[in-house]
């Protein structure tokens, strides 16, 4: 936090008490000054304010004669000064309480240091909340970034689990979890290049999010595996939710030369179990996936998790 020392004039206009106003009047105009402090020795006697001049001047028109005193006579004996090593809420408030625009900055010998007015401290506040608001928008850039996944510009495994916890408070609503996994991809790799793994990853997930329902979400799980988010839906029609992507991928003929299919080709495990919890979904799709991994590849296949998971190919 700011403090007094940091946002004060270091020396504001200082006169004696037997100075005569039009010298006050002269110094505040040469140095710029709204106010101008009246000193006794090196003790803050008092202040000279616009408003106090404002006074004189309305005298003297009232009076019609023209006599100009001595800052004495015109001051704010005993003004309300405010440390140096204040800090700009404290000085805020007292300038509040007491209702000064200007304040004389003491040090800790009680000697004076600067001046502090409205508007510096109204500035330095202005600065405060600007820098708030820029963090604010720096942080949300920040968290949408933390929760996507770079290069599949899609949700990470952070959103994926943030998503599916809010999930989890509503156990009425019906939604499946789809694992997808792009078939011999270590392959692909291998003979491509991780670059052209990456392009392909991106064209895959491109095409997937492309032909998904309104609602459903594609999360990048890890490595080259997808979960899938479908929403208000049962088995079947997560089922077929999955063997439309898988069939969009495949279409795509995106060429695999290692992989027996000739193009690159996706396999998917599917859950929906009202009542289940999300990581016992998982573990369903996951086994479900890994029985289509090792039963050809190329499928997509409902989980169960009790029974042996039922094979229906894709295509
Ligand atoms: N290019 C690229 N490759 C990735 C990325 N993430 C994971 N992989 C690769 O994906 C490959 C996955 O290989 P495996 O898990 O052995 O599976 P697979 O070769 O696809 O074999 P199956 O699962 O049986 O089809 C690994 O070689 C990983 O390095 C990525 O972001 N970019």
């Amino acid at each position: 936090m700011m403090t007094v020392q940091e946002l004060m004039t270091p020396v504001g206009t200082q006169v004696n008490g037997g100075q005569s106003l039009i010298e006050v009047l002269a110094l505040m105009r040469r140095n710029q000054h709204s106010c101008a402090v009246v000193m006794d020795g090196d003790r803050v006697a008092g202040l000279i304010r616009e408003k106090d001049l404002v006074s004189v001047l309305a005298q003297v028109l009232e009076s019609g004669r023209v006599e100009v005193g001595r800052a004495a006579d015109v001051m704010t004996v005993n003004p309300v000064c405010v440390p140096a090593g204040a800090s700009l809420l404290e000085a805020l408030k007292r300038a509040q309480e007491y209702r000064q625009r200007q304040m004389p900055v003491l040090d800790d010998r009680g000697a004076l240091v600067g001046m502090i007015t409205h508007t510096d401290m109204a500035q330095a506040y202005i600065q405060i909340l600007e820098r708030q608001t820029e963090l604010v928008s720096v942080n949300r850039v920040l968290r949408a970034e933390s929760l996507q996944d770079s290069l599949l510009n899609i949700g990470n495994r952070r959103a994926m689990e943030r998503d599916l916890k809010v999930l989890a408070t509503h156990p009425k609503r019906r939604f499946a979890l789809a694992l997808l996994d792009l078939d011999w991809f270590k392959k692909y790799n291998d003979y491509y290049g991780h670059q052209a793994g990456d392009r392909a990853l991106q064209r895959v997930c491109e095409t997937i999010t492309g032909h998904l329902r309104q609602g459903d979400t594609l999360y990048r799980y890890g490595g080259e595996e997808l979960l899938l988010l479908m929403l208000d839906t049962d088995l079947e029609g997560a089922w077929l939710g999955a063997s439309r992507v898988c069939d969009a991928v495949q279409k795509l003929r995106i060429e695999h030369a290692p992989s027996p299919l000739g193009v690159l080709t996706l396999s998917a495990g599917v859950a929906c179990e009202p009542g289940a919890g999300i990581s016992q979904l998982i573990a369903s799709a996951d086994q479900a996936l890994y029985y289509a991994k090792t039963h050809g590849h190329n499928s997509v296949i409902r989980g169960r998790p009790v029974a042996e998971p039922d094979i229906t190919p894709s295509s």
